[in-house]
């Protein structure tokens, strides 16, 4: 026999998230409990607002109807909805086993404003350093300097960064004048720089410093092929769609010698504990992106390890069904 549930949640934001200019006070989401005989298995569908392009209203009709035809004995295909479709693949795959249970929790930590935070996270984080700094924020000058000091302070430190198309090529020119040459390399890639691809591929040629695409993988007209230049995708399943479609996205890379990074989109603890999951098991050699839990002040249902937000569990959810 099939049951199935669906929960809405929302969970307060640290006071300091902003996303594409938008403070962001909520997280809100759904979550699909399906269960069959003795298995069972979850899903996060939480669209990201100023990501995703569905609404959580939207997510919430796809997930229904495709949960009602599902509890009734059919085998509905995933809805068209990327969070929607990820969320119940998730769910799927949980319940026939194929989702493997050991996770990557290394998460690269993210900083959006003061590296001295860096230091204490990095200190802390056994083997590979890897860290992610947000740019763009500031005067590029500012973030150029920030990026030379944390790598001239800590040697054995590789840096992401992501500049969310912030910059005109002058300014991303201003911000790479303060990067010494020697370190250019310990720039892993930089997301997105210019608000063309155009101009972040002619800033990684001038610069030397490579560059990953994260929002133009969205885009109707991005394709994957090998550029000077480019050495890494960011794939964040939810704004993505189903778990097939993120298996097919990260072999392309691959195929291509790209490092694809398994990324979150803000998702709860129940949904970055799968993204673990999934990084170990598509992306065994590449530490996740997966530093966004402490931008919320709960967990839901799910613990990430060693993680000291209070936990909110099944019985504190709303049921919708
Ligand atoms: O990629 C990571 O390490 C963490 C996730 C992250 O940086 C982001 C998640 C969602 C929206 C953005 O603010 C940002 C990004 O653009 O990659
Ligand atoms: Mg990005």
């Amino acid at each position: 026999m099939r049951r199935a549930q669906v929960y809405r949640w929302q969970i307060p934001m640290d006071a300091g998230v902003v996303l594409r200019e938008r403070r962001l006070k909520t997280r809100d989401g759904l979550f699909v409990h399906l269960q069959q005989g003795e298995k069972q298995g979850w899903g996060e569908v939480s669209p990201l607002p100023g990501f995703s392009l569905e609404s959580l209203d939207d997510a919430q009709a796809a997930l229904l109807s495709w949960v009602n035809a599902w509890r009734d004995g059919a085998s509905p295909v995933l809805p068209d909805v990327p969070s929607a479709a990820f969320g119940i693949s998730c769910a799927l795959t949980e319940l026939d086993g194929t989702l493997p249970e050991a996770a990557d929790y290394r998460a690269a930590p993210l900083c959006s404003g003061d590296p001295d935070e860096l230091f204490a996270a990095l200190a802390a984080m056994p083997g590979e350093k890897v860290a992610k700094v947000k740019v763009g924020l500031y005067e590029a000058v500012r973030d150029g300097m920030v990026v030379n000091l944390l790598l001239e302070a800590i040697p054995d430190l590789r840096l992401r960064l992501d500049a969310n198309r912030a910059w005109t090529p002058l300014k991303a020119q201003q911000f790479a004048k303060y990067v010494n040459p020697v370190y250019r390399d310990r720039i892993a890639f930089m997301e997105e720089p210019c608000k063309t691809r155009d101009d972040s591929r002619a800033f990684a040629q001038e610069t030397g410093i490579a560059i990953a695409w994260d929002e133009s993988l969205r885009e109707a007209d991005f394709e994957f092929i090998a550029e000077p230049g480019v050495s890494a995708v960011v794939i964040k399943p939810t704004l993505t769609g189903s778990l097939d479609k993120v298996r097919e996205q990260v072999a392309a890379a691959h195929a291509l010698g790209l490092t694809a990074v398994i990324s979150s989109s803000i998702e709860s603890s129940l949904g970055l504990t799968q993204l673990a999951r999934i990084a170990a098991w598509l992306t065994p050699n590449t530490i996740p992106g997966l530093d966004t839990l402490n931008l919320m002040q709960a967990q839901l249902v799910r613990r990430w390890p060693d993680n000291t937000l209070p936990l909110v569990d099944v019985e504190g959810l709303e049921p919708l069904l």
